[in-house]
C-alpha cells in the first residue's frame, strides 16, 4: 500500500504580503477574503488540500505586527500560536516592498521556533530578476530556510510546485478531514467575511479597520431563498453615515456586491438584510471584541 502523508502548514507574513491570495490559490477556492488594505485577515482560517497521496491543512494567520491596541494583540497572539503547532511554516513576503523592521520582527519570531520554514517570495510579477535576487539574498542571510520558492499568488505562477515542497516536511499520517472539505469555517463566518470584504472595497482611510460584521441569522425560506440577517458594526456615528452613504447608496452597493458573492459561493438565491450599528471603540474593549467573535481566550 502507498503511504499517505498529512500535516499542518502555517502561513505567516506581514499584512498585505498575499497570504490569503496564496491560500485561496492553493486550495482552489475563495475561503479567505482578500483586499488591497492591510490587516484584512483577523481569524485563523483553515484550508484543506487533499489528493490521493497527501492532505495539507493550511492555517492562515493574521499578519504579525507590533500590537497597537487590543485587536492588534489578539491578531499577533493568533499568529504566534500557529507557529508552534504546525509541521511547516510558509513565510510569505512581498518582494515589491523593501524589507523593513516589520520583516525583522517576524524573522526574530521565526528564530524562536524549531519548525522548518519555507520562504515564499510573493508578487514576482511586480519586480525584475535583479530585485528578486536581492530580496532572496537578504532573507537567506537572515534565516536558514529549508526551501525558497518565488511565486505570484495573484497570477498563479509557480504556486503549483509549493505542495510538493511542503510535502517533504509532512509525516506519514491520516486524512484528518473528509476529502471534499476545503475549510472548517462556519458558514456564518464566511458570509460575514464576504460582507466585510465589500465594506473594505467601498470605504477608505480609518473606516475599514473600524468595521466588524456579525451574521445574526441564516434561514431557509420556502421559496428557495436563503435569508441572511447581518449587522455591520462601526465605532462612530460618522462612520455609520459614511457606510450608509447618500440616500443609502453605499450600503446598497455593499449589499448587492456581497449578495452576488454569497450566491456564487452557496449556489442559492439570497435575501440579504443588512444593517449598520455603532458600538463605540469596540477595537479597544475586550468584551466588545468577544461579542464580535474575536476571543483571545479561544487561542491556546
Ligand atoms: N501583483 C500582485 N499582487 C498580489 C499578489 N498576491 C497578492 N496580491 C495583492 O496584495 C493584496 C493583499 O493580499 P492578501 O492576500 O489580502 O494579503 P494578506 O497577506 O492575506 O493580508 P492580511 O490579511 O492583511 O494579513 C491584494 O490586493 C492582493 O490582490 C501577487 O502575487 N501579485
Amino acid at each position: 500500500m502507498v503511504e499517505y502523508f498529512s500535516g499542518f502548514a502555517g502561513l505567516i507574513g506581514r499584512p498585505n504580503a498575499g497570504k490569503s491570495t496564496l491560500l485561496n490559490r492553493l486550495v482552489g477556492h475563495k475561503i479567505a477574503i482578500m483586499s488591497e488594505k492591510p490587516q484584512t485577515t483577523r481569524n485563523k482560517i483553515l484550508g484543506v488540500l487533499t489528493t490521493d497521496t497527501y492532505q495539507i491543512v493550511f492555517l492562515d494567520t493574521p499578519g504579525i505586527h507590533k500590537p497597537i491596541h487590543q485587536l492588534g494583540e489578539y491578531m499577533v497572539a493568533v499568529a504566534r500560536s500557529t507557529l508552534g503547532e504546525v509541521d511547516v511554516i510558509l513565510y510569505v513576503v512581498d518582494v515589491a516592498v523593501p524589507p523593513g523592521p516589520g520583516e525583522e520582527y517576524i524573522i526574530a519570531q521565526l528564530k524562536e521556533v524549531a519548525t522548518p520554514v519555507i520562504l515564499v517570495l510573493n508578487k514576482i510579477d511586480l519586480v525584475d530578476d535583479a530585485v528578486l535576487r536581492e530580496r532572496e539574498e537578504f532573507f537567506r542571510s537572515r534565516l536558514d530556510f529549508k526551501a525558497v520558492q518565488a511565486v505570484s499568488a495573484l497570477e498563479g505562477t509557480n504556486v503549483a510546485a509549493l505542495p510538493e515542497i511542503i510535502l517533504k516536511f509532512l509525516p506519514p499520517g491520516p486524512q484528518y478531514y473528509p476529502p471534499d472539505m476545503i475549510t472548517d469555517q462556519p458558514e456564518k463566518f464566511i458570509i460575514a467575511e464576504l460582507i466585510r470584504e465589500q465594506v473594505l472595497h467601498a470605504t477608505r482611510e480609518e473606516v475599514p479597520h473600524a468595521v466588524a460584521v456579525v451574521v445574526e441569522e441564516i434561514a431557509e425560506r420556502p421559496n428557495g431563498f436563503l435569508y441572511v440577517d447581518a449587522v455591520i458594526y462601526v465605532e462612530r456615528e460618522s462612520q455609520k453615515g459614511i457606510i450608509i452613504g447618500e440616500g443609502g447608496g453605499r450600503l446598497k452597493g455593499i449589499g448587492t456586491a456581497a449578495r452576488r458573492e454569497m450566491e456564487a459561493l452557496l449556489g442559492s438565491k439570497i435575501f440579504l438584510n443588512l444593517r449598520v450599528r455603532v458600538k463605540k471603540n469596540w477595537r479597544r474593549e475586550e468584551l466588545a471584541l468577544r461579542q464580535l467573535g474575536y476571543d483571545r481566550r479561544l487561542i491556546q
